[in-house]
């Protein structure tokens, strides 16, 4: 596939390499009989046990990334990009294929592992002390994140539990965490999409700030349009085939007119 990182005189360093990744989900309770012809084929076939689903959720896709780039994974629902991303972060098993990648990548999804009963304020702490940072830095950084959030902008509602935020203001709290450390690799599963328009325009220059102090930067997004205006590269995966990789406009032209065409 094309590689459409700039070229700007400078060595290009490659951040993340997945190289004819696979990834299947075993799922139990699929409705399937057990007749006595249907194990002897699975037997034959090496296929799953009765009861075990597998879901092929991406095959064989590769890509390299590099430093300086926000690349964005586009692509209908269910056409594996959070997988893609779960699968580079560590956090979800190749069955073939694989990924290599600079540094620790780190996953910011809608559901990072922030604790519902613990108020703003000690996920805050939690989440900064996940990410590898000390007390000293959470401390530093700590009022940047809560006026980054935008979460006391009604009232004091970092000192709730989180439980009471609306999803919105958990993802802008997840992503305000994230965005307080450098990362070789940051990846951002849809929390720009639940923020208002103020909220989206800080994401977006902390976006382009972490790209230039850090790495790459994934985004995982259904607006085309964050993904145009955050990201200079597009994967775009269809049913868990990488479909096209290059400059965004073109990839998120070309799957404009293949989504429109459906
Ligand atoms: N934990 C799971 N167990 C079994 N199958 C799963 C699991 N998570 C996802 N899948 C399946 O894997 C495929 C890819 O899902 P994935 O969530 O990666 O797609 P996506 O492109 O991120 O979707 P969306 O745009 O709807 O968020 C889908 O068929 C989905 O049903």
């Amino acid at each position: 596939m094309a590689d459409s990182a700039p070229h700007t005189g400078e060595t290009r360093v490659p951040t993340v390499i997945a190289d004819e990744v696979h990834v299947v989900y075993k799922v139990q309770g699929g409705a399937r009989k057990g007749g006595a012809t249907a194990a002897l084929s699975r037997i034959f076939t090496r296929g799953p046990a009765p009861g075990i689903r597998e879901v092929h959720a991406v095959k064989g896709v590769s890509f390299t990334a590099y430093k300086g780039e926000a690349i964005g994974l586009i692509g209908s629902n269910g056409s594996g990009k959070s997988t893609l991303l779960k699968a580079i972060a560590g956090l979800q098993p190749v069955a073939r294929g694989a990924v290599y990648s600079h540094g620790r990548p780190s996953l910011l999804g809608v559901n990072a592992a922030l604790m519902n009963d613990l108020t703003g304020e000690r996920n805050v702490v939690l989440g900064g002390l996940a990410m590898g940072m000390t007390r000293e830095q959470i401390k530093e950084h700590y009022q940047d994140i809560v006026d980054f959030s935008g979460i006391n902008e009604k009232g004091d509602f970092i000192s709730l539990p989180m439980r009471t935020y609306s999803s919105g203001m958990g993802a802008r709290l997840r992503f305000s965490i994230a965005a307080a450390k450098d990362h070789d690799v940051l990846m951002i599963d849809e929390a720009l999409a639940t923020g208002d328009a103020a909220f989206q325009r800080r994401s977006q220059d902390r976006i382009e700030e972490l790209r230039e102090r850090a790495g790459t930067v994934f985004l995982v997004s259904h607006g085309i349009n964050t993904v145009r205006e955050t990201c200079d590269r597009a994967i775009w995966l269809e049913a868990g085939v990488l479909r096209m990789d290059g400059p965004s406009d073109e990839v998120c032209a070309a799957y404009e007119a293949f989504t429109a065409s459906r």
